[in-house]
């Protein structure tokens, strides 16, 4: 025996260069024949190694990577050892489908924040889908249509003391304003409000309080590549003793944003105890966490504490940088098609003139009001169709047993996924031109439409590109704060235009933007100039004939 064993040592000494190579050579065989999935095609080292796509992440423009691969490859393209990608629109009712048995994938665990040393399991990171089943069915109703309206008087607080302090500081300002990131400041303060009924004081102070903002940045860059290969977070970022000398107490691993949350919490755990939820002092209804607490009273047994922090903590990760990229976007879009800019502006002015408007002081539109504006929304699902937040594939894993995915057999076990990146430019759906921007897509063509066939012809052109939109995601794990997002947008775009004259600060600017995950722009600096609020016909008439 010893003999046997003094001889492998022997040969493994004199060859070791060969040895390595050839378990080198096994491993990236295994990897390359991995769930038959060599039959796909992709960059040879993506079939090898995950290390290629953790590259490309983090080259931050991943987006554009897998738009040229599929270009070259076609619907299916392969991202890694275990990964697909797929471009094809038909993909996403089996793998986004309700009760497809698609879990997500390890690429959301890094994206758990952290509080006290523990692991915080959000709705938006958790790969388990029956605790997500049971913790969305106990904060759902926070986030219905109907629910809206009990938020709206939290989003107006913010959008007024927006335009006001856009006016303060911005108008006539010769150094113009970075307009990202004014804008992620008003998303930062309307989530605080609507969660809070306090906010942060970004807007207030024109500052990124506590470093949330870099905070959260920061995050992003860092999840997005390591989310590639998930193990390496536990050797980072959540690295056992880090998370033990954090529940020690010795260091403070606590996300800025959560601890925000815990203090908000503590103030309000009085109220609890008592059971007396009741909106806060100067508030018109119940926010969002008075109602994640009395998810807590009435689920007790599943609605822990913790969770209602969690929830709390993720309005604030999934829902500021978002609503912030897709109100950038909308406003870029604008300023770069001027005939659009003009054709916005001229529906919101006539509005104003017909007194569509309640508010004719501050600017301030309602989201009834906005919704009668059909340029408007046309405006703002062409920039969401051309600049969705996300940026990579939203991943998850095929069930046991595999699945016939646009035609494909899949095993079990694979990671597949689809971007919005790709999916919002299908040419069959969005049109030859989908790679422009043009709001008119989304409007029935009227010359069409003059018959019957015609305009049924356009109804479902139309619907088809509605439920092939991607921005929010798809099934049960669909965006749960999309309505709010929404309010935000229809009601702050129009708000703005009433108000201000916006402007590129240098006419040639072209953005930069950065994936992280959330494909962030930079380099988006704007002027603005203050316009003179459209008012209904007769109080101008009235004023010019005082
Ligand atoms: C324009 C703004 C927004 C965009 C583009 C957006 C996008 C998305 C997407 C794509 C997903 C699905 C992720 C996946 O399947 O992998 C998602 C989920 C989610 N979003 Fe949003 N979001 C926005 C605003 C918000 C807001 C304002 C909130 C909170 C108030 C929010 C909270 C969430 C949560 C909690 C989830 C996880 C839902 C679940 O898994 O049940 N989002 N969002």
């Amino acid at each position: 025996m010893h003999g046997i064993t003094d001889h492998l040592l022997h040969v493994l000494s004199q060859h070791w260069l060969a040895v390595c190579f050839g378990g080198l050579l096994l491993w990236g065989l295994k990897n390359r024949y991995k769930h038959g999935l060599h039959r796909y095609p992709g960059p040879f080292l993506a079939s090898i190694t995950d290390w290629w796509r953790l590259v490309d992440v983090y080259g931050r423009r991943s987006e554009v990577t897998h738009r040229a691969l599929h270009k070259k490859y076609g619907d299916v393209v392969r991202l890694g050892p275990n990964t697909l990608s797929f471009s094809s629109p038909k993909a996403l009712k089996t793998i986004y489908g309700l009760n497809k048995g698609f879990n997500k994938s390890e690429f959301y665990v890094v994206q758990q924040s952290i509080a006290k040393g523990h692991r915080l399991q959000s709705l938006f990171s958790t790969t388990d889908n029956d605790f997500h089943a049971r913790f969305r069915r106990c904060v759902n109703s926070a986030f219905a249509m109907s629910a809206l309206v009990q938020y709206e008087p939290f989003v107006d607080n913010t959008t007024k003391l927006f335009l006001e302090q856009t006016k303060s500081i911005y108008v006539d300002n010769p150094e113009g304003c970075d307009f990202t990131q004014w804008l992620q400041f008003y998303a930062f303060d309307v989530i605080g409000e609507i969660t809070y009924s306090k906010r942060h004081g970004f807007v207030e102070k024109n500052k990124d309080i506590d470093g949330i903002v870099a905070y959260l940045s920061w995050l992003f860059l860092y999840v997005a590549p390591i989310g590639q290969i998930p193990f390496l977070d536990r050797l980072l970022l959540k690295n056992p003793i880090y998370l033990k000398l954090s529940q020690w107490g010795f260091i403070d691993a606590t996300f800025p944003v959560a601890r925000f949350a815990g203090n908000r919490m503590a103030e309000r755990m009085p109220e609890l105890a008592n059971g007396d939820l009741k909106p806060v002092a100067g508030a018109k209804s119940l926010d969002l966490l008075s109602k994640f607490m009395a998810a807590h009273q009435s689920h007790p047994e599943f609605m822990s504490e913790t969770l209602v922090q969690t929830m709390a903590v993720s309005m604030a990760f999934a829902g500021s940088e978002t609503t912030a990229i897709s109100l950038s976007a909308v406003f870029y879009f604008l300023l770069k098609t001027p005939k659009a800019l003009a054709r916005l502006q001229a529906e919101i002015d006539q509005a104003g003139r017909d007194g569509a408007f309640a508010d004719s002081e501050t600017g301030l539109v309602t989201w009834h009001e906005s919704q009668r504006l059909p340029y408007l929304d046309a405006c703002i699902k062409e920039a969401f169709r051309l600049h969705p937040a996300a940026g990579l594939p939203l991943e998850r894993v095929v069930p046991e047993g595999g699945a016939d995915i646009a035609g494909h057999f899949v095993q079990g076990g694979t990671i597949v996924g689809c971007s919005a990146w790709l999916i919002h430019m299908d040419k069959g759906v969005f049109g030859d031109d989908a790679e422009i921007y043009r709001p008119e897509r989304w409007l029935h063509n009227e010359e069409l439409c003059k018959t019957e066939i015609g305009k049924q012809g356009e109804e479902s052109r139309v619907k088809e590109m509605n439920g092939t939109m991607f921005q929010f995601g798809m099934g049960s794990r669909t965006c749960i704060g999309k309505n709010i997002s929404l309010l935000e947008i229809y009601k702050l775009v129009p708000s703005m235009l009433r108000r201000f004259e916006i402007q590129f600060t240098d006419p040639k600017q072209e953005w930069e933007l950065v994936n992280a995950w959330f494909v962030k722009q930079k380099n988006f600096t704007t002027s603005f100039a203050l316009r003179d609020i459209v008012v209904p016909r007769e109080v101008s008439e009235h004023a010019a004939s005082a």
